[in-house]
């Protein structure tokens, strides 16, 4: 009782922080002055901060060695996504890396090998809740794209409302199809969203992985620049965006995204089901064994 007389006297992100503590069993170490988000949120995994002068945060994902999503990077970034989004001052989120050449390699692998069941329903609910955040998030979105961006990566990605990417030898798309598992249908649908259905057809069932100027020809991103230059260019283009009416924009972004959310709303529960069933297949299993082996000995 005493407990929550105390979270009714907290402004949100007070009350997120204690959330943290009860959620996670640790605390996110914050630097400096607790009371504000214009000092930096720092996990193990990603770095929130925001310019209070802009409004503008930036989430630079930091998890080594590829930025692999697995169940704490997701929660990490829940958390860094509802306290960018409830953070009055907070208009827009670049979200990055600070990995050189990756971006993000998209979900941890090993956390669909040989997996607990419980922790697997937990690490895909939190990845569904990831998603929709970020993809029905309020703020303006920039992804600053310096670095390979495969599948779970490519997802992040989309669900901005603009991409910029590096020019250079790095590749975004759904390849999820070269690992001998299919793309669920949210992440087909942000696609499709994304690129057009035709398109969307070709590069999923292919697995295809875009260089850059391709990914810019068919609008997986929209704009290249120099590797250095991607959160500057990202940057500045927020400031564009920022220029809109606010709740017009909202509507209108809510207005072309809100269904796409709802499908999964609705088929949340389900949907576990149907990745746990899936995953769990000797055959999906197998190809997955394969395709971590592959990775290992591409090292040499
Ligand atoms: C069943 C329903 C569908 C679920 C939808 C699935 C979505 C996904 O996101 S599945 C993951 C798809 N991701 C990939 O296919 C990317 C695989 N990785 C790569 O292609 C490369 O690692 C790279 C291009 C991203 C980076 O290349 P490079 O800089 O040369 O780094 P390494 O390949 O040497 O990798 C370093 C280290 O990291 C391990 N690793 C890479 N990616 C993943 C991953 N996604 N999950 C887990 N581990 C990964 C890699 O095996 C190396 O490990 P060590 O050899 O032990 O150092």
């Amino acid at each position: 009782m005493a407990v929550r007389t105390l979270l009714g006297l907290l402004r949100p992100w007070q009350q997120f922080r204690t959330t943290i503590i009860t959620l996670r069993g640790k605390t996110l170490v914050e630097h400096g002055c607790a009371r504000s988000m214009s000092t930096d949120t720092t996990t193990d995994n990603l770095t929130l901060s925001l310019d209070s002068k802009t409004g503008i945060a930036t989430l630079e994902m930091h998890r080594k060695p590829v930025n692999g999503l697995n169940l704490e990077m997701l929660t990490d970034l829940n958390i860094a996504l509802e306290k960018a989004e409830n953070e009055k001052s907070c208009k827009g989120l670049v979200l990055t890396s600070g990995l050189p050449k990756i971006f993000s390699a998209g979900l941890d692998i090993l956390e669909m090998y040989q997996p607990k069941p419980e922790r697997l329903a937990e690490f895909w609910r939190t990845l569904q809740n990831m998603w929709m955040r970020l993809y029905g998030s309020r703020l303006v979105t920039i992804a600053a794209i310096a670095g390979h961006s495969p599948a779970g990566g490519c997802l992040m990605a989309m669900s901005c409302d603009y991409r910029v990417m590096a020019t250079g030898k790095y590749a975004i798309g759904l390849n999820e199809t070269l690992l001998g598992i299919v793309a669920p249908f949210w992440f087909r649908d942000t696609m499709v969203n994304t690129i057009g259905h035709r398109e969307t057809e070709r590069a999923l069932q292919l697995g295809h992985l875009y260089g850059a100027d391709e990914a810019l020809k068919v609008g997986l991103v929209d704009h290249l620049c120099d590797q250095e230059e991607v959160v500057k260019a990202a940057t500045e283009e927020m400031s564009r965006w920022l220029k809109v009416n606010a709740v017009a924009r909202q509507l209108s972004k809510s207005a072309m995204r809100q269904a796409t959310i709802d499908k999964l709303v609705v088929r949340q529960e389900q949907d576990i089901e149907d990745f746990m069933t899936f995953v769990q297949r000797d055959a999906v299993q197998k190809a997955l064994g394969f395709y971590l082996q592959s990775l290992r000995e591409k090292r040499g």
